[in-house]
């Protein structure tokens, strides 16, 4: 059987606890022989030319120092202040710097040369976000003919926003170097079509521009999930049960709003405080029967972007405690700290409202382990943002428009009101759908269908059996797989 390396920025760390894509992963690897590849974390002088490899937990882990200004140039730079902001529809937050794409292929063109001489020639290649949408072009001009996918974890952006973005011409050439592309939603499959099939010409100043040939590439929508099983043992496991009677003895009989978020504007936070202080104002009654806990690890704090929006927060929830609290209660508890897996667990069960409102998300695993962690005999109920990937397969939450903080505050009145049989029929729909997107099926039909596809030898047409199983993809994901073939182009293709 093939081998499975799994290739993406930061890899499995001995000091941090492993999230649910690592876990995952993890056990794929655990049945595959194979390996990670990625960043080590570590900034160096010189940019390290060999992998270092070491096993952790079991797990071969292969990595490579940075050099800082590379480093600087590629994810703070070109990753996370032009492609994330505009993947978000954030154009308004990015920055553009020239020498920022330079930095970003070179550090690509370095985990290429340092990562081809431990490959097979069969190995099959599963490259991770959108830090490595070059790896594919990189290692095939070192001669790579192995099957290489890519999955792409945040939203793909509209058309325009697209367009906006430099070299983006060269970046969707890149990706038609994949054997497949993996995306979280219908929404971006769609995304991504309107932009292969109505390629725009060139501009007054560019070059003839060579179009991207995704003849040989397969985009397909394939939902990451989290493990529920494992979340709900863990959100009634000794942790999780201590922070639930801490949080019992805080709350004294308020209903708990929950929300936990990485500090980024694409939470759309500052708006979910807003809704939160609109239903105050408008429901006095609920005043002292409600609580928020809003749970905000900071990230990416060397982006003046993420220094905005902790200060936008900082003062949107000071606005709310000014305006609301008393001597003896607080409307809301502002926590910019991470918790650990089985804590977390704790509070997502103990929480009567899951608030999961971002601007525009991948898939949001928060709404998933929120969804698996609820006490199935009295389940709190999901808000969900329709602009998080989430909402294609939680039809059953309660969706708002988050920009739309009227919307909002009405759908957590109504959650909090809910007669106990509504919330367990809609928990009941969100947990078989949390089952179904797990993660496990999420790598084990990912990793089948690359499988399928025939990496870099194909020549001509690819033969009707080496096409990954359709009808397999399509049963599993129901009417949410949509299977991007492009008719006919020019130029590059995934070998
Ligand atoms: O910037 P960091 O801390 O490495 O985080 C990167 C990850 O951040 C997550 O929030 C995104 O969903 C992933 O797509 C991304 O890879």
């Amino acid at each position: 059987m093939s081998r499975i390396v799994i290739v993406s920025n930061r890899t499995p760390s001995k000091t941090v606890a492993a999230g649910g894509l690592a876990v995952a992963l993890r056990k794929t690897l655990a049945t595959r022989d194979g390996f990670w590849f990625g960043w080590s974390g570590r900034h160096a002088e010189k940019p390290s030319s060999e992998a270092m490899f070491e096993s952790i937990d079991g797990l071969q882990v292969g990595s490579i120092d940075l050099n800082r200004e590379d480093f600087q140039a590629y994810y703070a730079g070109f990753s996370n202040s032009i492609l994330w902001p505009a993947f978000h529809l954030r154009l308004d937050l990015a920055t553009f710097e020239g020498h920022w794409y330079e930095g970003y292929r070179r550090v690509n063109a370095q985990f290429a040369r340092a990562l081809v001489p431990h490959l097979k020639p069969d190995d099959i290649i599963w490259v991770h976000d959108y830090h490595l949408i070059p790896l594919a072009t990189e290692l095939r001009a070192l001669g790579a003919r192995n099957r290489i996918g890519f999955y792409l974890h945040i939203p793909f952006p509209t058309t325009d926003a697209l367009y906006a973005i430099p070299h983006h011409q060269e970046l969707m050439r890149d990706l038609s170097r994949y054997n497949l592309v993996g995306m979280q939603a219908n929404r971006d499959v769609a995304a991504f079509t309107e932009f292969a099939e109505h390629q725009a010409p060139p501009t007054l100043s560019g070059n003839p521009v060579k179009t991207a040939d995704f003849s040989k590439t397969q985009v397909t929508a394939f939902p990451i999930g989290s493990d529920p099983d494992a979340f709900a043992k863990l959100a009634t496991s000794p942790a999780a049960v201590r922070m639930i009677k801490r949080m019992e003895r805080a709350m004294n009989g308020q209903a708990l709003i929950l929300g936990v978020d990485r500090l980024d504007y694409s939470k759309g936070l500052p708006q979910r405080v807003e809704a939160y202080e609109k239903l105050l104002a408008n429901n006095a009654a609920l005043r002292r029967q409600v609580h928020l806990l809003q749970v905000a690890p900071p990230s990416r704090d060397s982006i003046k972007e993420y220094k905005e929006t902790s200060d936008t927060l900082d003062a949107m929830c000071g606005k709310v405690m000014g305006h609301f609290a008393e001597p003896d209660w607080q409307p809301l508890t502002y926590v910019k700290r991470a918790y650990g897996q089985p804590s977390l667990a704790g509070l997502y069960r103990m929480a009567r409202i899951g608030l999961v409102t971002p601007l525009r998300d991948g898939m949001n695993l928060v709404a998933h382990e929120y969804v698996a962690s609820q006490d199935p005999q009295n389940p709190g109920v999901l808000v969900l943002s329709r602009f998080a990937g989430a909402a294609e397969i939680f039809d059953a939450a309660l969706l708002v428009n988050p920009f739309d903080t009227d919307e909002t505050a009405e759908a957590m009145r109504l959650a909090l009101i809910m007669p106990l049989e509504e919330r367990k029929a809609r928990w009941q729909a969100l947990f078989d759908a949390a089952k179904t997107y797990s993660v496990d099926n999420w790598a084990a039909l990912y990793l089948d269908a690359l499988s399928a596809t025939k990496g870099g030898k194909r020549k001509g047409p690819p033969a009707a059996d080496a096409l990954p199983d359709a009808g397999q993809v399509a049963a599993f994901f129901k009417d949410l797989a949509t299977v991007y073939k492009a008719g006919s182009a020019q130029g590059a293709s995934a070998s």
